[in-house]
């Protein structure tokens, strides 16, 4: 169950609001301190100049009266357009409507000629539909011409469950949600509409979650996972024995994965590979132990030895039915497994027979293209995917890329928004599941090894900045991880 940084689904959202009301904390107080929160955040980052704001038929239009009202009362120009028929408005919108003192006009795009900036209060929680009509050409008007744009709770037209885009959405500068996030607000498309998103406190008790309200989903980060700290009595025994199993032709996606593993802190590394690729590895970092491994069979007599706690397939072992076999073999042994690009993909015609033998600790680290491969069948957002791929395979996995999805078999999914577009480089994929093996070979579980993997490996690239190479993204590690333990903050 996560708190700080849930995740909340519309419904679950709904859910907070009715325990905060029923815990004594009146609705229309909400909607007050909702309004309030975004007429600061507007007033704090733009100065004052005319502005619409365009109101739905729902409570998002009612937190759009409250703003307006707000900032009409400092001097700003304020017009207001409302899509739908006033006298339909019920509850607390009705009561902000009639506090409205101004004028309310038809909302159509012509209303935007005036009007530089956009307070979008149209939909928020309660988007039902595609948007269409006059909501549909506010939308797209605001983005062909450009405007400022404010989103009340979510850009109007996203899907706060799922981020996906239903029909339009503006694109925004500013976005201000209420209470916690919603999934819409870091999956994308849903979060490049957003902009800058802010989190308002309106007054819902924090101890509706964990009581009223269990969220499944989080925002990745350091409050969710412990990194293992090298204690002074420590040995390399004692910081795991990692495996990478690498190819005799590609060698450079399993060095980038044992450099990854060896900077996040295993003790040891060895890199089982065909013989004729010894030299190469073993000349590439002096740190690594290098064994020859052609078959299956070698595969699983290296094992033999239960120090080799965590092994990592898939780093450049070539597609096929030899790679199959050392997959399963692996997974035998009940060891910490992280299975990347081909170990799945070589499984694309039989994908249940990977999913019968996991059993031990294992994580899936595949890309889009990957999980299609062996998840051919999973549709919806990426969120309810991933959800679907871990509680199938009885893996964790990690469904990689700008919104990277971390799921496990027992519902559980973080959402990483720390990732700069310069991991889309060659090898970067390779150093992430070498740092997640580096970890489960220090001990930990698959499902908080997989989320503190991807949150270094994006803060490390962050730090490192402009011009990142797969070799830098290890390189960078130690300032990360130094960070980390001295105050607990990394960023
Ligand atoms: N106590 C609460 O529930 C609070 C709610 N707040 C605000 O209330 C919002 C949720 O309010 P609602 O549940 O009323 O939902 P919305 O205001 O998002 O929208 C609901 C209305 O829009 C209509 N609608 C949905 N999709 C449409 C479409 N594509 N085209 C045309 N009409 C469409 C629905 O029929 C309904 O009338 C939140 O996003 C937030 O902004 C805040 O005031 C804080 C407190
Ligand atoms: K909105």
């Amino acid at each position: 169950m996560f708190t700080d940084t849930a995740l909340l689904t519309v419904e679950e959202m709904g859910r907070a609001d009715k325990a905060a009301a029923a815990r004594g904390v009146p609705s229309l107080l909400l909607m007050e301190s909702a309004g309030t929160a975004v007429a600061n955040a507007i007033r704090a980052r733009f100065p004052r100049r005319p502005v619409l704001v365009a109101c739905g038929p729902g409570n998002n239009g009612g937190d759009g009266f409250v703003i307006a009202r707000l900032l009409a009362r400092k001097g700003w120009p304020v017009t207001v357009g409302l899509l739908g028929d006033p006298a339909k408005l019920k509850g607390d919108a009705k009561t902000n409507f009639e506090r409205w003192r101004g004028p309310v006009k038809t909302l159509c795009a012509s209303l935007l000629e005036t009007a530089p900036l956009v307070v979008d209060a149209l939909f928020g929680a309660g988007l039902a539909r595609d948007l269409e009509g006059a909501a549909l050409d506010v939308a797209e008007a605001i983005n062909a011409r450009g405007l400022d744009c404010v989103a009340v709770d979510v850009p109007s037209g996203i899907d706060g469950n799922t981020g996906e885009i239903r029909g339009a959405a503006p694109r925004c500068a500013l976005t201000v949600t209420f209470f916690r996030r919603k999934p819409g607000h870091v999956l994308y498309p849903g979060r490049a509409c957003c902009g800058e998103t802010v989190l308002a406190d309106i007054g819902i008790p924090a101890a509706v979650l964990g009581a009223e309200v269990a969220p499944t989903a989080a925002v990745n980060g350091p409050n969710l996972w412990t990194i293992p700290e090298p204690a002074a009595e420590d040995h390399k025994y004692r910081r795991g024995h990692a495996v990478v199993v690498g190819g005799g032709a590609m060698t450079g996606a399993g060095r980038l994965a044992a450099r990854g593993a060896r900077r996040i802190g295993a003790g040891m590394m060895t890199i089982a590979a065909p013989k004729e690729a010894g030299a190469l590895y073993q000349q590439d970092a002096p740190g690594n132990i290098v064994k020859p491994v052609e078959a299956a069979a070698d595969l699983s007599a290296l094992l033999e030895d239960e120090r080799y706690n965590a092994i990592l397939l898939g780093a450049g072992g070539g597609k096929g039915a030899v790679l199959a076999s050392m997959v399963l073999a692996v997974l035998k042994l009940d060891r910490s497994v992280v299975l990347d690009a081909d170990a799945l993909t070589s499984f694309a015609d039989d994908p249940a027979m990977l999913f019968e033998a996991v059993q031990g600790p294992t994580v899936f680290t595949p890309h889009a293209g990957e999980f299609s491969k062996i998840f051919p069948d999973l549709q919806g957002d990426k969120l309810m995917k991933c959800r679907e791929a871990a509680k199938r395979s009885g893996a964790v996995v990690v469904l990689k890329g700008a919104d990277t999805v971390i799921a496990g078999p027992d519902g559980r999914a973080v959402v990483n928004t720390v990732a700069p577009p310069t991991l889309a480089t060659a090898g970067s994929g390779d150093v992430l599941g070498g740092m997640i093996l580096g970890l489960m070979a220090q001990g930990m579980g698959p499902f908080e090894a997989a989320c503190a993997g991807v949150w270094l490996h994006g803060v490390a690239a962050a730090v490192h900045g402009p011009g990142l190479i797969a070799e830098d993204i290890p390189d960078a590690l130690p300032a990360v991880l130094a960070a980390l333990w001295d105050d607990g903050e990394a960023e």
